[in-house]
Order: structure tokens, then C-alpha cells, then sequence
């Protein structure tokens, strides 16, 4: 559904001079700065795929995704929309594509909501009919008729970004591209937004690439991650094995009926973290260990009356990715 083969891209930023004239001299300046934004990154993103693309601010995130609508024309590389390249065939590729920016509307400013719909159907080439059975569809999973006649600047932020994930959707574009859906929302709103990019997903079958840095959402979405640092590609696969890669260790609380004894030799994959009453809580490394094979150990200590396991946040394993 997506190819993007050796994609690269540099920008070019002329120097800025100082003193006097320095806006004149800057601009016939042919000294230029160049920021390396997107470096060699290839990736193949099958039909049906919810993919989250994240990397820390600065990274390159953006400046793919607007080389992979065709915004922007990689300085070198390819990108293969459906077997388009959405540079070249831009008319045929937006028909197939649908974007949301969290940080910026497609609706008009100044419309009730309905209108704007009215506008891209019309942009779209959307048939009277496909628009009104979408827009009944879309009303129903995100409530949109409560605010349907408002003017979009006085939509709530959650109003609006569930306006504008209605409007990209309008003319039933096979493959979803966001950008922060679910920035500045409350946890209803957030909730919401999920529900409905889970259904766009699971029962329309739409291919999603998400760029978000709010890691529920990949965690909650997400069947693979792609991580970009410094323009390039450090990671794409899945959240389970990026957790190994990482390898951070899983914390167990093991609650002891009565006494316990922790012999003076232990596995080196066991760090006991503290012991106090009855709990003694410790850190395992699953990539070694098992958990069976742990709880075999722990039980040898005494006997146990609980364990509570907490696997550790996907947010510390992106910290150490970034
Ligand atoms: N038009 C441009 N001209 C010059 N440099 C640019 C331009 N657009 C982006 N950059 C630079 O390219 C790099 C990557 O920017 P990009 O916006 O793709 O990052 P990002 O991962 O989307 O970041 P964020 O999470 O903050 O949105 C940054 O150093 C940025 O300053």
C-alpha cells in the first residue's frame, strides 16, 4: 500500500547575514545551511496496517509524511502510493488518501460543520448519495450531529478533531494518514478518537500511518511501530519486540505466608529491589527467564501467597529508544 525506498531530504536554508542591509544580503546570499531532515529510510506498509510512526520533536516525522501525500518532493529516493507516486500523480493519489493534521483544520473557519462537508464533497467528487449514507455512518460513531450547525471556530478542540477525522473520510480514501489526532484532548475525547480509528481499522479495513507522540495511542492502535531519530529508521516491528530489544526488566512483588528465606546465592537475571514484611519485590529479565521458571525460585524462598507482575511502561522503553 506504501513504498518509500531510500527517501531523503535535505533542506536548504541560506545563511542569514547581519548588520546592514542584512535582509537584502541574505536574500542573494548563495551561502546556504543544510539540514539533513529525512536520511536513506525505506519501509513497505501493507493493506490494513495500523502503523505508528513516532521519534522525538525534530526527528523527521513530519517531513515524511508530507513526502508521502506529495507534499514535499524528496530530494532523493522513491515513494509508491498503491503503486502511484503521489508527486507525479497527485489528482488520483489525494482521491485515495485522507489526512489529518490535530494541529490544523481542513474545515472552514467561519461554516457550520455541515457546510465544509458540503464543500469537499464537492472538492471530492463525492455522489450525493455515498455522501449523506458516510456522513449518517460518521454521525452515529462520532456524534457529530450535537454540534452539527456550529460554526467550526466555536467547536470544542474534541468537537473539532472529530469533525475533521469525518472530513477526511469523506470520500472513503483507502489509507488515513495523522498527525497528533489526539493532542491537547481529555481522556473521553482520546477514547473516543481510538474507538473510532479502531473501527476505521478493524471493519472499514483502512491502512492508518500515525504520527503521535502520546504513546497510549501506539500502545492502544498500533500492530508496529516505525521509530525515527536524526531523520533515520532505529526501529520497525512490533510493540512486543521492541519491549525485548530493549530488554527492561519485569518488576514482581511476591507476598510470603509466613516466613521467607533469600539464599545468599541467586541467578544473576534476579535483582531483589526490596524486601520489607512479607513482600519481596525483584526484577527479572524475561529475555533470559521465564516466568515460570522465576516463580519456581521465588517459591523455593517460602511460601507464596500472591504476586502481583508489572510489566514495564511503554513510555521508559521509548525513552530509551530516543
Ligand atoms: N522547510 C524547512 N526548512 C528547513 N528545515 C526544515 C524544514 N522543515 C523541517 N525542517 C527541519 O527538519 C528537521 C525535521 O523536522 P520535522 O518537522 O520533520 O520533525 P518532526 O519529527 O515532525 O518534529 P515534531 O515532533 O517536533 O513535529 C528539523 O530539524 C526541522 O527544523
Amino acid at each position: 500500500m506504501i513504498t518509500a525506498r531510500h527517501l531523503q531530504k535535505e533542506f536548504k536554508t541560506p545563511v542569514v547575514r547581519e548588520g546592514r542591509f542584512s535582509g537584502l544580503r541574505t536574500l542573494f546570499s548563495r551561502e546556504y545551511l543544510s539540514k539533513e531532515a529525512v536520511r536513506d529510510i525505506s519501509f513497505d506498509i501493507g493493506k490494513g496496517e495500523f502503523v505508528g510512526y513516532i521519534g522525538p520533536n525534530g526527528a523527521g516525522k513530519s517531513t515524511t509524511i508530507k513526502m508521502l501525500t506529495g507534499i514535499l518532493h524528496p530530494t532523493s529516493g522513491e515513494v509508491l502510493l498503491g503503486g502511484m507516486n503521489p508527486h507525479q500523480e497527485r489528482r488520483r493519489t489525494v482521491g485515495r488518501l485522507g489526512v489529518v493534521f490535530g494541529q490544523r483544520s481542513q474545515l472552514w473557519w467561519d461554516l457550520p460543520v455541515k457546510d465544509s462537508y458540503d464543500i469537499l464533497a464537492e472538492m471530492y467528487g463525492v455522489r450525493a448519495e455515498d455522501k449523506t449514507k458516510r456522513l449518517a455512518q460518521f454521525a452515529e460513531l462520532l456524534d457529530l450531529e450535537s454540534f452539527w450547525a456550529t460554526p467550526v471556530r466555536k467547536l470544542s478542540l474534541g468537537q473539532r478533531m472529530r469533525a475533521d477525522l469525518a472530513a477526511s473520510m469523506l470520500h472513503d480514501p483507502e489509507l488515513l494518514f495523522l498527525d497528533e489526532p489526539t493532542i491537547g484532548l481529555d481522556v473521553n475525547a482520546k477514547r473516543n478518537i481510538r474507538q473510532f480509528l479502531r473501527t476505521l481499522n478493524e471493519e472499514f479495513g483502512k491502512t492508518i500511518l500515525l504520527t503521535t507522540h502520546d504513546m497510549d495511542d501506539i500502545e492502544q492502535l498500533c500492530n508496529r511501530v516505525m521509530v525515527i531519530n536524526h531523520g533515520q529508521l532505529t526501529y520497525d516491528g512490533s510493540i512486543p519486540s521492541l519491549r525485548d530489544t530493549i530488554g527492561l526488566p519485569t518488576l514482581i512483588r511476591v507476598t510470603y505466608r509466613g516466613s521467607y528465606h533469600i539464599p545468599d546465592a541467586i541467578s544473576s537475571a534476579i535483582q531483589i529491589t526490596g524486601a520489607e514484611n512479607q513482600i519481596v519485590t525483584v526484577e527479572v529479565n524475561r529475555k533470559e527467564w521465564s516466568t515460570m521458571d522465576i516463580l519456581k525460585q521465588l517459591e523455593q524462598w517460602g511460601e507464596i501467597e500472591d504476586v502481583e507482575m508489572k510489566e514495564p511502561d511503554f513510555e521508559d522503553i521509548i525513552h530509551r529508544v530516543y
